[in-house]
């Protein structure tokens, strides 16, 4: 099932060492992936140096072409590609196959996008001179995607570097390999030709610090960390590369008394605990307005308390494993501190010891305050920490003392109100009565130490574009 081996110029290959891949629902090793280094991360730049100049000559159309051969081949095997990421990721099936959707998503549009990038022709100031613009492609990407995941973070830089004509290095999560190595394979079986992608899997840091170091990378794509992504940040200023940031976020969720109740219960429960609290854009604090807070707790403890926790293979689980240990010791230090600060959890918590992997109940806790920890570090776990507030002016600023502004949420059935709050939030993406707004043909991306570009729409093909100007003397 699982592919154990490297991308480079079309080639699989091995590697000395290995790593080994365990199954955070049962921690046994499923597979393992070479330990590549420097030598690797250089030789995948070669292969996609190499490949470049015949990639980015072909039209957008011939580019598009070989993209939808591969959607469809994707589409094809949503469901093995679905088991992989469940066995190595810990999300529920379900899931799993959802992301794929997600994940193949970008590849049809942006197919169609590449089609779409346009110049300019500038009126010259000077009779006997003609001025345009026109757009090409940036060149080898180095692309780094974490763990939570594993197919969409890749498909969300590749789509759209393919369709403008780059070629791609890639160093997926050494937690979660095989999704992208497969979403490799399929690539090359769709013809895609060698060396346009290439999969190094190892130690990040030094395969980092290669293409960091190499004057052909002419841009960093990361998804992960803002610690990670400072560290590159830092790094990229060597050779002057373009850099795209995804980072960490912080997403407050605001509830007025003039929300819909039952799509304020269901919005958050969906936004906190899809892929158990462990993406970017999951809610990690509520603000609910003092006169329907108890109402409103009530009914999200209850709903939470209904979540069936367990191994994302089995039918009908809405919350697997967390993905390590730390992970799991993270969201139990937040529950204590904020107990230890005067948080009332009303439900959830525990542990699961009686199961093998990282499984904790998801909780709720009410009477939370500003200075507790899960109300400033990203929680990136099911833990849901209710606060009030009285003034919508008082939620807004609160909810915008954050150094994250990735994405925010605000339910409410009054139209003033959520422009307001819609208009003077501090986040990337806003979601107003709505959970899950990300999707292809929008512009993902954050504010502040949320990141840098944005990933999605149009605008995240010209992460890929470099703009030239033409000037004709006649
Ligand atoms: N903004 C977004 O779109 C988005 C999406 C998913 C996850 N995230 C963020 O990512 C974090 C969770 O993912 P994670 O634990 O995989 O993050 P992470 O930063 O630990 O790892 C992300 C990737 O970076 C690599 N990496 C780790 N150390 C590195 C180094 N020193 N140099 C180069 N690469 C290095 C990892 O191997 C992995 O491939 C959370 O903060 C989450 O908010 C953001
Ligand atoms: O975790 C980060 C992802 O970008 C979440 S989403 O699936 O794109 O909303």
């Amino acid at each position: 099932m699982y592919i154990q081996k490297m991308y480079i110029n079309g080639e699989w290959k091995e590697s000395g060492e290995v790593l080994e891949v365990r199954n955070p629902a049962t921690l046994e090793v499923i597979g393992s992936i070479p330990k590549g280094g420097a030598e690797e991360a250089s030789a995948a730049v070669d292969a996609a140096y190499q490949a470049l100049k015949a990639w980015s000559a072909m039209t957008a159309n011939e580019r598009g072409a070989l993209m939808m051969k591969w959607h469809t081949l994707i589409d094809e095997h949503t469901q093995e590609l679905a088991k992989i990421m469940t066995t190595e990721q810990g999300k529920p099936l379900k899931e799993a196959a959802g992301e794929i959707a997600y994940a193949n998503s970008f590849i049809s549009w942006y197919a169609e996008e590449g089609k779409r990038v346009y110049g300019q022709t500038i009126p010259a100031s000077s009779p006997n001179k003609r001025i345009w613009v026109q757009k090409q492609p940036v060149g080898v990407i180095a692309a780094i995607t974490p763990w939570n995941f594993p197919a969409s973070m890749i498909t969300r830089k590749v789509a759209p570097a393919l369709a403008a004509g780059c070629t791609v290095v890639l160093k997926p999560s050494e937690e979660t390999p095989f999704t992208a190595l497969k979403l490799a394979d399929l690539a090359g079986k769709a013809g895609i030709p060698a060396g346009v992608i290439n999969v190094v899997t190892g130690d990040a840091a030094p395969i980092a610090e290669a293409w960091q170091r190499d004057e052909r990378v002419r841009k960093i794509s990361f998804t992960g960390s803002t610690a990670v992504g400072k560290k590159l940040m830092q790094g990229a200023a060597e050779t002057v590369k373009k850099i795209s940031l995804e980072l960490g976020g912080h997403a407050p969720f605001i509830v007025t008394a003039n929300a819909d109740l039952d799509k304020a219960v269901d919005g958050l429960i969906a936004s906190k605990f899809r892929n158990g609290g462990q993406t970017c854009v999951c809610t990690n604090r509520v603000y609910v307005e003092e006169s329907i807070a108890d109402a409103f707790s009530q009914r999200v403890a209850q709903r939470t308390s209904d979540l069936k926790v367990g191994n994302g293979m089995d039918e009908g689980v809405d919350i697997g494993p967390l993905i390590n240990a730390k992970a799991v010791e993270k969201v139990q230090r937040q529950i204590e501190d904020a107990k230890a600060k005067g948080g009332q959890v009303l439900t959830g918590g525990e542990v699961l010891h009686e199961a093998k992997g990282y499984f904790i109940k998801p909780a709720v806790i009410m009477n939370a305050t500003d200075e507790m920890e899960c109300m400033i570090e990203e929680t990136f776990g099911p833990l849901a920490p209710i606060t009030t507030f009285r003034t919508l002016e008082e939620a807004v600023e609160r909810a915008n003392h954050s150094p994250y502004g990735l994405a925010a949420y605000v339910f409410t059935e009054q139209i003033k109100e959520a422009l307001y709050v819609a208009e003077t939030l501090e986040y990337g993406i806003v979601g107003v009565n709505d959970p899950l707004p990300s999707t292809a043909q929008a512009p993902f991306g954050g504010f502040k130490q949320s990141g840098l570009g944005r990933e999605g729409g149009h605008f995240g093909i010209e992460e890929y574009l470099e703009i030239k100007y033409i000037s004709l003397g006649l």
